[in-house]
């Protein structure tokens, strides 16, 4: 691989199978029978490969918050107007939203990205300003990016990344309202499934605006078939169909695993960015925990696609990050157990079989 390829093109490292033996074997000596703390087990064996050292933890987690602007909001996709998306930017800031008061809740770090809104915003302390344009252009009548555009996405994500040095765990989230349109659309095109199956009501809309975003994806899948055809090219999906902040996830996903930093993978929408990110390197999949299952629909199927079963169903259906970061306390608590136990040696209790 030419050092000079873009990153996205780079495949993130393997795990460690030295550090995957080690943590196996810690766990068969704590004092539990084996495999008792179920899923809790893996996750910190996977972890502590993820981070390579035998102690993992997750004090430091880094929360990203992509914000962007969608042209498809002209085709009256959202229950939400379009300025919303520009004043959750300052509610993020503000400490307002559901993701401060959960990144507040963790002790995590919680980061704003602009991407690019349709209604100007004042200039606001704590919001990391990297406009690409003022929104996509408009999906069901024209690619949503340029190809420019895409890799400044992408590139915004790896930059979020790089921001994170020293972090144990990243999430992205989402802000932009349409974006359940845009997902849906980049999931019906890499997963070759009908409108039908994958579009949910996002905000909240009822049974004739759903109808109205299932033609409105029809009319896009049908604009952009030449490349809907080649599934197996997610960068012009992105481009056709894709919103900058979905771009950009998939570019800091890629990029947290190429330098180790395990991601825990919200909702809908950042798991759409994942099954992208992971049809450009597959090696991604190995650094990615899936922490809820939204009451998005199509989330499920996205899921399934991705091999996922994660950790958590708690009807969420917000985005931002936000059931990622419920899920925190179960990789915490994954670590102190792994960490902190005491083995059948130590405490001098007899082995079973
Ligand atoms: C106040 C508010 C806060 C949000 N935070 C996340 N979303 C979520 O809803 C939007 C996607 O849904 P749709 O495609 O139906 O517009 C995204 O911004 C997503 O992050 C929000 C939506 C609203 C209204
Ligand atoms: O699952 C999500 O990420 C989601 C669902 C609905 C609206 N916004 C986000």
């Amino acid at each position: 691989m030419s050092v000079s390829s873009p990153f996205w093109r780079q495949s993130p490292p393997s795990l460690n199978p030295d550090f995957l033996r080690q943590g196996r074997q810690r766990q068969a000596s704590l004092t539990k029978p084996a495999g008792s703390l179920g899923r809790l087990e893996q996750l910190a064996i996977t972890l502590s490969a993820q981070q390579q050292r035998p102690r993992p933890a997750v004090d430091r987690v880094r929360i990203v918050v992509f914000a962007a602007d969608h042209g498809v909001c002209a085709e009256g996709v959202s229950a939400f107007p379009q300025e919303v998306t520009g004043q959750m930017i300052a509610n993020f800031v503000n400490g307002g939203a559901a993701i401060s008061v959960l990144a507040r809740h963790l002790g995590a770090e919680l980061e704003v990205v602009n991407l690019g809104t349709a209604h100007p915003l004042p200039a606001r302390d704590g919001v990391v300003m990297a406009e690409i344009a003022p929104g996509t252009a408009n999906l069901a009548t024209a690619a949503a990016m340029s190809e420019e555009q895409l890799q400044a996405a992408l590139s915004a994500g790896r930059d979020a990344v790089q921001r994170a040095a020293g972090a144990e765990l990243f999430i992205g989230g989402e802000m932009g309202i349409g974006n359940t349109t845009a997902a849906a659309a980049v999931a019906c095109a890499l997963l070759d499934l009908a409108p039908e199956v994958l579009a949910g009501p996002g905000t909240g809309l009822d049974a004739d605006g759903l109808r109205h975003k299932v033609a409105v994806l029809h009319r896009a899948l049908q604009r952009h078939r030449d490349t809907v055809a080649e599934a197996d090219q997610p960068l012009p999906v992105l481009a056709s169909l894709g919103g900058f902040e979905v771009a950009a996830l998939a570019g800091a996903f890629l990029a947290a695993a190429q330098t180790r930093i395990p991601v825990l993978v919200d909702g809908f929408i950042a798991s759409v960015a994942a099954l992208a990110a992971t049809r450009l390197q597959p090696g991604l999949a190995e650094w990615l925990h899936f922490a809820h299952q939204s009451a998005e629909p199509g989330h499920a199927r996205v899921l399934a696609a991705l091999d996922a079963d994660p950790l958590l169903r708690l009807n969420m259906r917000l985005g931002e990050g936000s059931g990622a970061a419920a899920a925190v306390p179960l990789l915490r608590q994954a670590c102190a157990l792994h960490n902190q136990m005491a083995s059948f040696q130590d405490a001098g209790i007899s082995k079973g079989q």
